[in-house]
C-alpha cells in the first residue's frame, strides 16, 4: 500500500494538538516521502535525515557555563524542572508558570542540549553510538540471512579485482540493505553520521540541524509498511530527560511500534540512575524491560553511563513476552544521598509535555524576565535526580 495518507493519519497515539509543537516543521520522515522517488537525491532528501547524514554542525550557539561543575548543575536543574512540570502533584498554575519561566531563564532546551553535548561527547572522546556500532557488528544486526550468506561466500571465494589502466585495483562492491536506525533525541544528528551503512532517521524536540526532524517521539508517525520499520530505536540519554515517570515507561512500550520483528532498542542512561537511585537498579530495570517485551542482549557500564541493547522478545520477535504488568515507584535502596530516578509503567497514554503549547512559550518569555530579576524562589531540590553526567571514562 502506498503512503498516501497525511502524516497526521499515522499517529498511533491521540495527542492534543497543543502537544504537537515539535511536529509542526512540515518535514516528514522518508517513509512518508518515498512515493515521490527521484533518480538523484535532492536537497530535501538530505534534510530528511535518512541515508548518510553528513556531519552536521549545530546551528545554535547558546551560551552555556564554562566550568564542568556549572554545566552539571545546569543539567541537573533542567531535569528537576522537567520532572516537576510533569508531576501530577503540580496543580498550582502560578507555580507551573514560574517553572516554565525558570526553564527559559536558564536558556531553554537549547542551552540544556549544548551543555549535554559539551559535557558528554567531547569529554568522553566519543558519542554513545560507538558502543552500539560495536554491538551491531558483533551481533550482525540488520544483515539478513541472505546478506550473511553472500558475505560468507565473498570471503571464501577468491574475488578478483578489476585492474584499471593506471594499475588501480577496484574490488567489486556488493549492494546490501542498509541498517535502519531511528535516533530519538538526536540534537544535531551527528551520532551515526560516520557510518554510511546505517540509514539514520533523526528526531528531536528541538533539532539543532536541518538533518533532524522536529518531533516528539510519541508523535512521530509509525511506519505501516514492513520495509519502512527500523532495525534499531535509540533512546540515548532521553529517558532521563523525560520528566514524567509514566512517560518513561511509555517510551519502552512505544518503541515496539517502529521496529521490525526481532528489532532492537538501545537505551543509554547516566549510571547513577541505576547505581544510586532509591527506585531503580540493574535488576529492576532488567525486570521492567522483560515485562515490557524486551530481552537484554548486551549490557555495559562505563564510569558514568549505563548502556543497554535489548531485543524484542518472543518467538515471532514482536515483544509478545510482555506481561502488561504495572510497575509503580517502589524502593530498592535507602539513603539520604540517593537520587529519585524511577521508571513507572502504567496503562493509558503518555502525558502531554508541559510548556509545549505556543501560549506557554509566550508566558515563559514574559515571566522569565520577572523571575530572573526577582531571583525567583528555588524549586524543591529534593526532587533532583542527581543524574546529570559530567564526564565519562
Ligand atoms: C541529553 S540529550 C541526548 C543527546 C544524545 N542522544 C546523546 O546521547 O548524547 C536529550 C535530547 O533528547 C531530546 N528529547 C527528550 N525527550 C524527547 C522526546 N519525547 N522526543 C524527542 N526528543 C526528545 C531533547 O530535546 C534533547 O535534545
Amino acid at each position: 500500500m502506498p503512503h498516501t495518507n497525511s502524516h497526521s493519519a499515522h499517529f498511533t497515539l491521540a495527542t492534543p494538538a497543543r502537544d504537537r509543537k515539535a511536529s509542526r516543521s512540515g518535514k516528514k520522515p522518508a517513509f512518508l516521502q518515498k512515493k515521490k522517488s527521484k533518480a538523484t537525491p535532492s536537497a530535501k532528501d538530505s534534510i530528511l535525515g535518512t541515508a548518510t547524514v553528513a556531519a552536521a554542525e549545530p546551528t545554535a550557539d547558546p551560551s552555556i557555563p564554562k566550568g564542568r561543575q556549572d554545566q552539571t548543575q545546569l543539567i541537573r536543574r533542567f531535569h528537576t524542572i522537567e520532572k516537576q512540570l510533569a508531576s501530577p502533584a503540580l496543580t498550582d498554575p502560578d507555580e507551573r508558570k514560574r517553572l516554565l519561566a525558570e526553564r527559559e531563564t536558564l536558556g531553554g532546551l537549547e542551552t540544556y542540549q549544548a551543555a549535554s553535548v559539551h559535557g558528554g561527547d567531547k569529554a568522553r572522546g566519543g558519542e554513545s553510538s560507538k558502543w552500539l556500532v560495536k554491538q551491531i557488528k558483533e551481533l550482525k544486526i540488520g544483515l539478513s540471512q541472505a546478506d550473511q550468506d553472500k558475505k560468507k561466500k565473498e570471503q571464501q571465494a577468491a574475488v578478483q579485482p578489476k585492474i584499471l589502466k593506471d594499475g588501480t585495483k577496484v574490488w567489486p562492491t556488493v549492494e546490501r540493505k542498509k541498517l535502519r536506525l531511528l535516533d530519538v533525541g538526536a540534537i544535531a544528528g551527528t551520532a551515526y553520521a560516520g557510518y554510511p551503512w546505517i540509514s539514520t532517521t533523526s528526531i528531536d524536540l528541538n533539532p539543532q540541524s536541518d538533518s533532524v526532524l522536529a518531533y516528539n517521539f510519541f508523535d512521530f508517525p509509525v511506519p505501516e509498511q514492513p520495509e519502512d520499520k527500523y532495525d534499531i530505536v535509540a533512546l540515548s540519554l532521553v529517558m532521563n530527560y523525560e520528566g514524567s515517570l509514566v512517560n518513561r515507561g511509555h517510551m519502552l512500550l512505544h518503541a515496539h511500534s517502529y521496529l521490525t520483528p526481532h528489532g532492537y532498542l538501545y537505551l543509554v542512561l547516566p549510571l547513577p540512575c541505576l547505581t544510586n537511585s532509591r527506585y531503580l537498579s540493574h535488576a529492576r530495570l532488567t525486570s521492567i524491560l522483560e515485562s515490557t517485551g524486551w530481552t537484554v542482549q548486551r549490557q555495559h557500564d562505563s564510569a558514568k553511563l549505563t548502556y543497554w541493547l535489548v531485543k524484542r522478545s518472543g518467538e515471532t520477535g514482536q515483544g509478545e513476552d510482555r506481561d502488561g504488568k504495572e510497575w509503580k515507584r517502589e524502593g530498592v535502596r535507602k539513603g539520604a544521598q540517593r537520587n529519585n530516578f524511577c521508571v513507572v509503567v502504567a496503562p493509558g497514554k503518555p502525558v502531554v509535555r508541559a510548556g509545549d503549547a505556543e501560549e506557554d512559550k509566550g508566558e515563559e518569555k514574559k515571566k522569565a524576565a520577572t523571575t530572573a530579576s526577582e531571583g525567583g524562589p528555588a524549586a524543591d531540590d529534593d526532587q533532583d535526580d542527581g543524574t546529570a553526567i559530567e564526564q565519562d571514562e
